[in-house]
């Protein structure tokens, strides 16, 4: 299995528990991981030959986390195409918005718009439905990590 950058963004403290939660987990299941810290992320393009995995809430109206927003920036601003990324996405966020989880969707665009490729489907977890947004993220993992390891083997 490729290593995983785990990088997240949040306002309250959920979705950096999750990240917490899932960098523990994967680290179980013998995988490499390295969990970003949201002030060491001011350079950090992901490598193409790791694998990705953005875990980030919305604040505002559909806006990303004052942590997260100037890597969104600088990706945005400055990174190169990505074609051999593999990522995926985890946005926490509340279903009585409109912008429910915009934060997740803008990341999963903007990767998209770089080339890189999404391994499953993007996990929207909503706090009107879970007081325990780690445990959904806990059932997604365990059918993500097959696919990252299938994906993994490709990118040799
Ligand atoms: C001021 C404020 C604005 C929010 N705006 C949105 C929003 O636009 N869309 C959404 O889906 N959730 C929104 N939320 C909900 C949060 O994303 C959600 O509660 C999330 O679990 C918080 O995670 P965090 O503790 O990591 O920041 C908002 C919450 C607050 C307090």
């Amino acid at each position: 299995m490729k290593k995983i950058n785990i990088v997240f963004g949040s306002v309250y403290g959920s979705a950096q528990y999750v990240a917490e939660t899932l960098d523990t987990a994967l680290n179980d299941a013998g995988c490499q991981v390295q969990l970003w810290q949201p002030e060491h992320l001011s350079d950090f393009v992901p490598p193409e030959d790791e694998l990705l995995l953005v875990v980030t809430s919305t604040t505002g109206d559909g806006d990303l986390p004052d942590n997260i927003a100037p890597w969104f920036i600088m990706m945005k601003d400055r990174a190169p195409y990505l074609p051999e990324l593999h990522y995926a996405v985890i946005g926490l966020g509340d279903s009585s918005y409109d912008t429910f989880c915009g934060g997740g969707k803008q990341i999963d665009a903007l990767l998209s718009e770089l080339g890189a490729k999404r391994v499953g489907e993007r996990l929207d977890i909503d706090a009107c439905e879970t007081m325990e947004p780690e445990t959904e993220a806990l059932q997604w993992l365990k059918k993500w990590l097959p696919l990252a390891d299938s994906v993994s083997q490709q990118i040799g």
